[in-house]
């Protein structure tokens, strides 16, 4: 199986294009992969330290309204999808998949093109734009939530399939103790997962201040909050200008972004989080009981969608990024450190609606795909 894979711009479009990548190698023997992104996306960081060959292609998004960037970066697509077919010619891949993220538009469309066949996988209850477009192109349409089969109406039923998102196997593997040994937390308390998604919130961590005054050094919790790259140092920055100290011994741990996301969630009990699908996906997996904070500028506020999912199944809480204090969340780890049951409660029906098994799923539509 020789297979080109692409998806750019955030984690959440990243992670799914490896798992999708590792799950197809574990399942058809001899595969080849080659990931398509950009060179300004996170993928050019992550996708060689995850060790596959990695092409780029010059792309820039389409805003979501009529100007003049939008007819440059038209004409620069025609530039693009070339590249793309150049690419697809020299590597000849049986199957071409995207996850997302404009980066995939050229890749797929010229794969289509060439008769190539192709799937895109949507993460989000409200579809990206890239994808609402490829959907007229692709042969198949992996859905994350059920809820977004609405938003592919022209696309035929035989067409979509509902899969769940991918999530990394060492999402699933990861033991508590493994993951408290690898980020050096205690044993015997409460953790607290605070993650803005794959490049940080800056609400979120702006609201984090007073959380971390009121829990310093409090015995019963420990709180671990990835900042995202660019906040790091400020945040650090006011934590200690606030007297509050950041040792190694502390509760308090802070990290700019972690490449060990799995052993944070096996030991995590209470998680703070942006409403990223996958994100998600990986807290439900596990059964996390989760506060969630919608990034409200996301694109048609589709994670707004995605949290109100879980609210409704009683698997988080949702709290507006506009009514987001650090006093609100102070009072709500307060009520659940003191109502386990609740804590306990919520993790079940999070779990209820974890998809752990979604890659292999995925996997085997992409390889049903191989022509003969
Ligand atoms: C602002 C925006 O539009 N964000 C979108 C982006 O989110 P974003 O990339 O933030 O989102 P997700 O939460 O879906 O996924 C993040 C991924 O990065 C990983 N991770 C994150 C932080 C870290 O320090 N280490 C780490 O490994 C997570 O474990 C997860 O696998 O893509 C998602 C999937 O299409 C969308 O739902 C989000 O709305």
């Amino acid at each position: 199986m020789r297979m080109i894979i692409s998806g750019g711009g955030t984690g959440g479009h990243i992670y799914p294009a490896i798992t999708i990548a590792r799950e197809v190698a574990k399942l058809s023997h001899k595969c080849e992969i080659l990931f398509v992104g950009t060179k300004q996306g996170l993928e050019a960081d992550i996708i060689p330290k995850e060790g596959f060959n990695f092409a780029t292609i010059e792309v820039r998004g389409l805003e979501r309204k009529l100007s003049w960037r939008n007819v440059t970066t038209l004409a620069g697509t025609v530039g693009s999808v070339w590249k793309s077919a150049q690419i697809i010619k020299k590597f000849k891949p049986d199957v071409v998949i995207g996850t997302g993220g404009y980066v995939c538009g050229p890749v797929l469309l010229a794969a289509s093109l060439l008769k190539v066949p192709t799937m895109i996988q949507e993460q989000n209850v409200i579809p990206g734009i890239t994808n609402k477009i490829l959907a007229r192109f692709v042969d198949k349409i992996a859905l994350g939530y059920k809820e977004a089969e609405q938003y592919f109406r022209k696309s035929k039923p035989e067409q979509i399939v509902f899969t769940g998102n991918p999530i990394r196997p060492e999402v699933m593997s990861a033991t508590r103790a493994e993951g408290q040994a690898a980020l050096k937390l205690a044993l015997d308390r409460v953790t607290v997962l605070v993650v803005g998604g794959s490049r940080g919130a800056r609400s979120i961590n702006n609201a984090m201040l007073p959380v971390y005054k009121h829990f310093s050094n409090n015995p019963r919790l420990q709180i671990l909050h990835v900042t995202g790259q660019s906040e790091y140092n400020s945040i650090v920055g006011n934590i200690k200008q606030s007297g509050i100290e950041l040792s190694s011994d502390g509760n308090i741990i802070i990290k700019p972004y972690l490449y060990n996301m799995p052993m944070a969630l096996a030991a995590t009990d209470l998680a703070i989080f942006r409403a990223g699908a996958v994100g998600l996906a990986e807290l439900t997996a596990r059964g996390i009981p989760a506060i969630l904070v919608p990034y409200p500028y996301a694109a048609e506020n589709h994670q707004e969608f995605n949290a109100r999912a879980l609210e409704k199944q009683g698997a988080a809480i949702v709290i507006a990024d506009k009514e987001l204090t650090g006093s609100k969340l102070i009072d709500t780890i307060e009520m659940f450190l003191n109502s386990p049951d609740r804590l306990s409660c919520m993790a079940m029906k999070s779990r209820e609606l974890g998809r752990p098994n979604a890659a292999e799923s995925i996997a085997r539509l992409a390889l049903t795909l191989k022509r003969p």
